[in-house]
């Protein structure tokens, strides 16, 4: 595995990617990620056999993320989607990641063909090289009611808090061939970390003061100032972890 795991860093990125002209060149690159593809398959194929074959010496209550992928592969549908109590907390992952978004440029993208943009008023000839800004994007007051204004409100339709690939202003995972491949990963995690922080603690902040969002510059988009909050158990104490000493 270590040896598939190295390679696949070794082939992460292609000169082609930043000069597609450049792709006949890379024949030895492109056979090589698809033989590390094959392998990195049968290697998890094998870790997953192998979990199936242990599962039920695992106590239920610690469900294995193998287990989860196994549930979503066996039953095509994803445990937990928008008919659930969860949409609100959804709504608010997805406003934090309108006004937030952790990476506020997307990576460089080579233009490919000529194109016009605001009505012709702007040319963007083949071959320039562009980021685009999504973070002035999801701020945009033509697209947005109260871009500045944090209203998780405005996600809160079944058919948008689920679809974040069909939001057109809206791209936290930025666009194309080359935008996440983890958006239904990345959104349950941040989904299923804030959902369980706020069922298990009470929040507050120190004196009750405003918390500071200011953001900092820079490709990833950090809080400025650290985030101060006093957090309290709210569930019985025997729900809690021995070791977490809170
Ligand atoms: C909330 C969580 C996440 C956010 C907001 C996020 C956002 C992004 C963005 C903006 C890009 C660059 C897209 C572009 O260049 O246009 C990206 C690329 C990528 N992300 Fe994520 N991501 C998240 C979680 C994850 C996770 C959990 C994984 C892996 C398990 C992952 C794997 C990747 C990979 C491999 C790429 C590079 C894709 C490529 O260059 O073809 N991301 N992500």
């Amino acid at each position: 595995m270590r040896e598939v795991d190295s390679r696949v860093f070794q082939l992460l990125w292609a000169l082609s990617d930043v000069m597609p002209s450049l792709g006949w060149s890379e024949w030895k690159v492109k056979r090589d990620m698809k033989r590390t593809a094959k392998e990195l398959d049968q290697v998890v194929e094998a870790w997953v056999e192998e979990h199936k074959k242990r599962r039920d010496d695992i106590p239920s209550c610690e469900k294995h993320y193998l287990d989860l992928l196994i549930e979503i592969f066996e039953n095509r549908e994803i445990p937990g989607t928008i008919h659930d109590a969860h949409t609100t907390t959804k709504a608010i992952c997805l406003e934090t990641l309108r006004l937030y978004p952790p990476l506020p440029l997307t990576a460089y993208r080579y233009v490919m063909e000529d194109f016009d943009i605001t009505h012709g008023n702007f040319h963007v000839p083949a071959g320039t090289q562009v980021l685009v800004n999504e973070w002035k994007v999801q701020r945009d007051p033509n697209s947005w009611f109260e871009p500045e204004l944090f209203k998780p409100e405005r996600f809160l339709t079944s058919e948008k808090v689920d679809n974040v690939k069909g939001m057109g202003m809206l791209f936290p995972f930025g666009l194309g061939r080359r935008s996440c491949p983890a958006i239904p990963m990345g959104m349950r995690m941040v989904h299923y970390v804030l959902a369980r922080f706020l069922h298990t603690f009470d929040l507050a902040a120190p004196f009750s003061q405003d918390v500071d969002m200011t953001e900092s510059n820079g490709f990833v988009n950090l809080k400025a100032t650290p985030l101060l909050v006093l957090i309290n158990p709210r569930l019985p104490k025997s729900l809690y972890h021995e070791d977490c000493k809170v």
